[in-house]
Order: structure tokens, then sequence, then C-alpha cells
């Protein structure tokens, strides 16, 4: 067949292709798709600028289900109602699918789809279950951090940036063991391995207009320049290959060295307790293993865990300084706690207000909305009727779940740090009314971890420091877009107090 042919018949395929997908898709009962006044540029600006007024406008107009048109595409927002139903179809509604097209951690770390499904979140939940293994270090690491980086006393321009490598040395403890704990080029690339990244990660997605795939290929190009490439220059700390040559380089001694002690005691010999021998195991074969395979799931550990736990600990410091009312009786429980020990998993349990206080932070700093999940099936029907279609992404209404009464009770919208002490409500504890590590089967298996160090880290600081801000003004989380993140323009002052004598275990 000749070319002009060939190109007919392509043409005529992909005109009927196209055309049956879209009849398919008018059959669908679709969520009302909120009217916008500019064509392509559709509801981009106000959900980028004014994102709560706009929700909270469509919430009032067309209630628990609608779509927005976004950065060239429709995406739906579901509200209270209808959220089990997409963490409950975890096999329809895909969290990491639509989370890979904002980072492409797999394209990043140049593996194929998936790649780090099921091991990381496995690895995970053994290491909850033996956390009490974890708690000395990790309380050692704090100490130790806390003491080297704020002392007598400090005011922290820039809270997260201070509270990233406050935990990124407990975190190397946990996930490598304590003989690396000192390594400063390792710490500073656990603190910054997902921050660096975000100066491109959080660039709106322009692109997106064209066609999603070329944003997504314009951040790994952005972030895929080589250590050597970028050493000399400020992208260094912009590149992924930066930190993962880091991180490679530090621990491959580690993992060769466990791997010849294993080899000559054989596999009966005690194995080191953290995550990097979690790996080891999964992936040895005999007495060898791809350090490059380890090292990629250390980093996707690191991805999840230091930005995370340090952005949720800043908020707590914030929203301690912020609430003056509640110090006290949130002190009094950490000083009758304290003996100048290090504390072990059921003391840890007793700190229940600040557990308490803990949710009540998770609780008030959620996105907006967020936890978006990709649609895997060719459509889906929820409960009230509604369909959305294959490839439609679907956003929760967390800070409306977040903020009902009826799940929080009275006055929803204050900052109340005893509200789930009172209903024994642990932090840890995921239900319909904290989504912040999301629900059912995917939901984070880091949360555990994650709620005990920020439980030891706010713990140490509440007994060693007065907190508070420049002239007691109250630290409101910025918005950006739909996102809050913690607010790095008001400075925190720490002044330390007479405390006899701070455990170094
Ligand atoms: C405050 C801190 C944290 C927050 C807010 C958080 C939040 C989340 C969320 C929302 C998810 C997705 C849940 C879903 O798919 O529905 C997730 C998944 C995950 N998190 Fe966390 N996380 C935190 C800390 C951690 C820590 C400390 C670790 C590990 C040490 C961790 C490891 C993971 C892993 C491995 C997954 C993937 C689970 C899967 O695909 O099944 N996270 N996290």
């Amino acid at each position: 067949m000749d070319p002009i042919a060939n190109l007919v018949l392509g043409l005529t395929l992909l005109i009927t292709f196209i055309w049956l997908r879209n009849s398919q898709r008018l059959k669908l009962t679709e969520p009302p798709l909120v009217p916008y006044k500019y064509p392509i540029i559709g509801h981009t600006i106000e959900f980028y600028t004014e994102n709560e007024t706009l929700i909270k406008k469509c919430r009032e107009e067309y209630g628990e289900i609608f779509s927005l048109y976004v950065f060239g595409r429709v995406i739906t927002i579901v509200g209270k109602e209808l959220c089990p139903e997409i963490f409950k179809n975890h096999e329809t509604f895909d969290f990491g699918d639509a989370h890979r097209d904002i980072f492409p951690i797999d394209d990043f770390l140049y593996r194929p789809r998936k790649f780090f499904r099921n091991v990381s979140a496995s690895t995970q939940i053994k290491v909850s279950k033996e956390f009490n293994l974890y708690t000395e270090r990790i309380q050692r690491q704090l100490i130790k951090t806390i003491d080297e980086l704020i002392g007598d006393g400090k005011v922290l321009q820039s809270p997260l940036k201070f509270f990233q490598y406050t935990i990124a040395r407990p975190m190397v403890a946990a996930m490598v063991g304590e003989e690396l704990c000192d390594d400063e080029e390792l710490i500073n690339s656990f603190a910054c391995a997902t921050s660096d990244l975000m100066t491109y990660l959080s660039i709106p997605p322009f692109l997106n207009f064209i066609h999603p795939v070329i944003h997504k290929n314009f951040i790994i190009c952005g972030t895929g320049a080589t250590a050597r490439d970028a050493r000399k220059t400020r992208k260094a700390r912009l590149s992924n290959k930066f930190h993962r040559e880091v991180i490679k380089r530090k621990v491959a001694p580690i993992i060769e060295k466990r791997m010849n002690y294993m080899k000559k005691l054989g596999d009966a010999c005690a194995p080191q307790v953290d995550m990097l021998q979690h790996f080891i195991n999964a992936f040895r074969k005999g007495y060898t293993v791809d350090v490059d395979v380890v090292t990629d799931f250390l980093i996707v550990n690191i991805f999840a865990s230091v930005h995370n736990m340090s952005t949720f600990l800043t908020f707590g410091v914030q929203e301690f300084a912020n609430h003056l009312q509640f110090q006290k009786e949130l002190l009094d429980e950490q000083e009758k706690l304290y003996d100048g020990s290090t504390y072990n998993l059921d003391q840890i349990n007793k700190m229940k207000k600040l557990d308490s206080f803990i949710r009540e932070t998770l609780r008030m700093n959620i996105h907006i909305v967020t936890l978006e999940h990709k649609t895997l099936s060719s459509h889906y029907t929820f409960s009230n009727g509604y369909q959305v279609p294959e490839g439609r992404i679907v956003y929760i209404h967390a800070q409306g779940i977040h903020y009902d009464e009826e799940l929080q009770g009275q006055n929803p919208h204050e900052f109340n740090p005893f509200r789930h002490f009172e209903r024994n409500l642990p932090a840890a504890r995921i239900d319909k009314s904290l989504i912040t590590f999301g629900l059912g089967k995917h939901a984070c298996p880091g949360r555990c971890f994650a709620i005990n160090g920020i439980k030891l880290a706010l713990h140490f600081l509440l007994l060693k420091y007065n907190i508070r801000t420049i002239n007691d003004e109250k630290v409101m989380a910025k918005i950006v877009g739909p996102y809050k993140v913690p607010n790095s323009d008001k400075r925190l002052i720490f002044e330390k107090k007479n405390l006899k004598k701070m455990a170094l275990p």
C-alpha cells in the first residue's frame, strides 16, 4: 500500500478510535462540571490562587461531587460521603499512578513503573512492628541534633529547613544504622533529597495544557543532571542523581561489610536491625546484592519519610507557639514523664496529650484538596450514581473532612489539642475523620514510625526550650494552590530552660 493510503487509513482508525471513546464517555453520567468563563484556562487560575474559596463555593452549589477544568484537564473532587469509596476500591483508584504525574519517582530513579510497590510497604510494616528496637537510637540522635543545632537557644529563620536536619539524623540511624550518624554529607542528603527537588516539583504544570506527559518529562529532565555535571553549580542541589550518588557511596561499604559478615558466620548470625538490612534480605541472592536496587529503595523511603515528618514537626512547633493557653497542660505531661533516661514504647505511649496534640496538628494542617487517585478501570459508578471515566484524576476535599463538625465534634475550625485525647483517638489511628495518611489497604505503613518520631522530637524540644514567635504573633500555614506548607517567613524563638540535665543515653 502506498504511503498516502497508509496515512489515510491510519487517520481514519485514529478518528474512529477517538469518536468511539468519546461516544462511550458521552453515555456516562458524569458529575456536574462547574461552569467557567475562559475556554482552555477553565478554573486553573482560581484553583491556584483562591483554592479554598473556589472549593467552598462549589461545595455549596454542587454538593458532594463536582468537576473542575484545571491545566487542560477535567478533575473531579469528592467530599466525605464518597471519599471512602476511593480508598475501598483500590484496584480502580490508584494514588501512586496519579502522584507519579507530580512526583515521577520511578522515572527519577530510572526504574520501570511500579518497581517500588509492595517491598517498601511491607518493609515499613515490619519496621513499625519492631519500633521498640529503634526508640533508643532515635532518642539519642534527636537529643544530639537538638543540642548541636539549637544548643543554648536560637532564633530560627527557616524552621522547616532546620527540622529537616532534626529528622534526618535519627532517620539515618533507623535506615542505615548509627555508624553513619555523624556523616554530614549523608545527613545533608537525607535532609534535602526531597526538598531540593521541590524547586522543580512546585512549578505549576503549565505544559499540561499541551499534554501531561510534557510537564512530567520537563521535571525529569530538569532534575536529571548528574552530580559530576552539577557539583559546581547551584543545580547540584536540584538534581536527584546528586543525592543518589552520595547515598550509594556511603552505604555501599556498609552493605559489603554486612554481606561478608553474613558469608563468614552464615545466615544464623544476628542481622542488624534497620531498614537497610530489611532491603538487603529482600533482594540478596546468596551473599550478593544489587547495591543500586537497595540504594533506590532507601531513597524512596527517604522521599516518603523525611520531608513529611519534618513538615508536620514544623507545623507542630508552630501550633505550640501559637496556642499559649494549652502550653502548661502539655508541658505538665512531658515533665511528669521525664526521668533523664531513654523511653521505651510503653512510656512513649503514655504521652497521650502530646499524641492528641499531634493528631490535631495533622487534622488542621491538611491540604485543601489532596490524595489524588487515577481511575484505572474503564469507568467507575459512585454510590450516588455519578460516573467517572478511565484516566480521570479524583481528588479528595480533605480539608472539608477535617473541618466537618459531625466527624470532629464542636468548633471544628478551632485548634483544640485535647480534642482526640477526650475521644481516645490516637494520632496513628486512621479512620474517616483523619485522612492525612490515606485510608484502607494502601494507607501509609510508616505512620506509627512517623508519629513516634515527631512525638519524641516535640517532647525533647518542649522540655528543653520556651518556644515562642516574635511578639507572640500567630504563624499561619501558607497556602500554595491546594497545598498547605509551613510558613517560613515567621521566625521561631527557642530560649533554653533551666532543665536539670538532658539525657544522652
Ligand atoms: C507525617 C509523616 C507522613 C505522612 C503524612 C505520610 C503520608 C502518606 C500517604 C498519604 C501515603 C499514601 C497513602 C495511600 O496511597 O492512600 C503514604 C504512603 C507511604 N508511606 Fe507515608 N507518610 C508519612 C511518613 C512516612 C514514613 C516515616 C515512612 C517510612 C519510614 C513512610 C512510608 C510510606 C510508604 C512506603 C508508602 C507507600 C505505601 C503503599 O504504596 O502501599 N511514610 N504515606
